[in-house]
């Protein structure tokens, strides 16, 4: 089928090919002229034929809310306008309402596959009308891997909302690997910690796709030293850790994941000064200067453990 496909980045780019690969004729629009079919959305819809399908795949917030908007003018009733970045499920609600007074159909579909998807194939979390995922099945058939990884979760909103959940558990799952690695390496019992997490491929319960991906990172730097204890969230893991709180349903994994990636930007912790100066005006208990470890008192556990500079 002949589809439009707006932001051909990493993902975008690679599920253009993959669908041109599977056959469809793909019109790629891009802000960057080099990679673009089309000079802009305007000539990406004139080349449509209709009823025309878009599929947005750009940052989520504002990149994508001017996008629709555009879109939202330029195409015609019959239409579908597909959001498949990292959106919120929120905004594909007012998304949908938006383009439902033109005449023209929303569907947002949670992707997950990264890098990966092109020969892989993406899992597909759709939400929207019947009628809109029955018209655009030709595309999701082509992008989805040969078995499964596809999902109608419910009406719009519903597929962003299943991928938020999923990027929560993957923010903990991740959180749980590195926390078992930390501890390995600072222990010093088991000898070969990289063969061990290469052990833990075949057989065991946390076999994953997420282990596979830790043991090829340990193989291109073995104790990651390349690397700094730095990571930044794209905004899924918050919403996650909102839409528990409005829902008042305990998140204590996610949540401590989320809040890690936060302590892991600072250099050092404004909340562990306020620790340490309350032990010391309690107890009397010693601090570590700003300047280093002097002062680290006898009676902590770590006392023998030089502090970070
Ligand atoms: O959706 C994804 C994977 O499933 C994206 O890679 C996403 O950017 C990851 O989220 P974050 O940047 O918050 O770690």
């Amino acid at each position: 089928m002949q589809i439009g496909m707006v932001g051909l980045g990493r993902m975008g780019g690679n599920m253009a090919e993959r669908l041109r690969r599977g056959g469809h004729e793909v019109v790629g629009y891009d802000r960057d002229p080099a990679i673009s079919d089309v000079e802009d959305l305007k000539e990406l819809v004139e080349r449509l034929r209709p009823p025309r399908a878009v599929w947005v795949m750009v940052p989520a917030g504002e990149p994508t809310r001017a996008t629709v908007e555009a879109l939202a003018g330029l195409l015609a009733p019959g239409d579908i306008v597909i959001d498949g970045g990292n959106s919120h499920y929120v905004d594909d609600r007012r998304h949908g309402d938006e383009l439902a007074a033109k005449g023209i159909g929303f569907v947002d579909v949670g992707v997950s596959g990264g890098v990966w998807g092109l020969d892989n194939g993406y899992a597909l979390m759709t939400g929207g009308d019947e009628a809109h995922i029955r018209a655009l099945s030709p595309v999701f058939d082509t992008l989805k891997p040969a078995e499964g990884g596809f999902v109608h979760a419910g009406k719009i909103g519903a597929g962003h909302f299943a991928k938020m959940v999923h990027n929560g558990i993957e923010y903990g799952m991740m959180q749980a690997f590195a926390e078992g690695w930390e501890l390995l390496e600072a222990a010093d019992v088991v000898d070969d910690v990289e063969g061990t997490f290469k052990s833990w491929r075949q057989g065991t319960v946390i076999r994953s796709w997420l282990l596979d991906l830790m043991v090829r990172a340990l193989d291109e730097d073995p104790d990651l030293s390349e690397l700094r204890g730095y990571a930044q969230d794209s905004g899924e893991g918050r919403w996650t850790v909102q839409a528990a709180v409005e829902h008042a349903v305990p998140l204590p994994v996610i949540t401590a994941a989320l809040y890690a990636r936060f302590r892991s930007r600072q250099s050092d912790s404004p909340a562990m000064k306020v620790i340490a100066a309350l032990r010391s005006q309690f107890g009397g208990h010693a601090v570590s200067s700003a300047e280093g470890s002097e002062g680290l008192g006898a009676d902590s556990p770590g006392a023998d453990v030089a502090p970070p500079a």
